[in-house]
């Protein structure tokens, strides 16, 4: 088991990729804790399914926006299990909007969700492994997007390039405390974000197209990728980015 005994906290984890991480951990031995929004019956239903994997779980509600949050799901998983090993930062969203009319409300919850919350939740988890003296994993889930535009989602795209910079300048600066921070780039997974665009049967032929594995990614492409950032078996890996999309990015032709 690649994360036996290790405390993992979460954000975002009722549903998705970060429901999937939760899962995983939990199967390579992890007791976790997760950061749910607003979500009680799923947050309830992914605690309940790790702790029937024989592992401990506990859910904290809470805006990744804000500050106190952050400091809050720290605190909540520490009283629980006694310590932080491994932080993965996934909370994010994505209300799809054209550009010329983005509303201002649209791009600044876009940003502090993705971008703020990613910085608080890092921070705190970073302060907590410095004060335990004995390193640890940061991983933050990026995107494909911060590679690439899309034209509904010029508020999305440049949160998705902060959070890897985020991950860069923070491999940098707690390397010293042998912390290791990394970013996954997921290609298109077919979860709730991004439900409704992929509802129109076209655009998902399209999206479906563009993948030379022939299929979009499922959360569990994802999750076994952040459990093998967050082990022992990554140990000489910080500051990289693991661009997880099934041959999306390579297909330019
Ligand atoms: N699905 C995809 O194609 C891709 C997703 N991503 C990223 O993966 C991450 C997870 O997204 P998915 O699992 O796909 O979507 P999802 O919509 O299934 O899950 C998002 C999770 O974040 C939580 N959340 C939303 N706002 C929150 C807030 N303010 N505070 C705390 N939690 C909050 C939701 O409750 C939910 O559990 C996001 O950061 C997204 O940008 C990156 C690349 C591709
Ligand atoms: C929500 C989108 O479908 C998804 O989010 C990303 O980060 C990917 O690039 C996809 O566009």
């Amino acid at each position: 088991m690649l994360l036996e005994d290790k405390v993992v906290l979460i954000t975002g984890a009722s549903r998705g990729i970060g429901r999937a991480t939760a899962l995983e951990a939990a199967r390579q031995g992890a007791n976790v804790a997760i950061n749910t929004y607003r979500d009680a019956k799923a947050a309830a239903e992914v605690v309940a399914e790790i702790e029937a994997l024989g592992r401990r779980a506990v859910a904290i509600d809470g805006d990744v926006a804000l500050p106190d949050s952050a400091t809050g799901f720290v605190s909540a998983a520490v009283e629980a299990f006694g310590r932080v090993d491994v932080f993965v930062s996934n909370a994010g969203i994505c209300p799809f909007h054209a550009f010329l009319d983005m509303p201002v409300e649209t791009l600044r919850r876009t940003m502090e969700v993705n971008l703020h919350g990613a910085y608080f939740m890092t921070q705190a988890a970073a302060n907590q492994m410095v004060k335990q003296g004995e390193g640890g994993a940061i991983v933050a889930i990026s995107s494909i997007s911060a590679l690439v535009g899309g034209e509904m989602q010029t508020h999305y795209t440049p949160t998705k390039a902060g959070v890897h910079s985020l991950m860069q300048s923070c491999a940098v600066a707690l390397g010293r405390h042998g912390i290791r921070c990394n970013s996954v780039l997921p290609g298109t997974i077919a979860t709730d974000i991004n439900k409704d665009d992929l509802a129109d049967p076209a655009k998902r032929e399209y999206m479906e197209g563009r993948i030379p594995l022939g299929r979009l990614g499922r959360p569990e492409d994802i999750a076994s990728v952040v459990a093998f950032l967050a082990s022992d078996m990554a140990s000489y890996m910080s500051g990289a980015a693991l661009l997880v999309d099934g041959g999306a990015f390579a297909n330019f032709q």
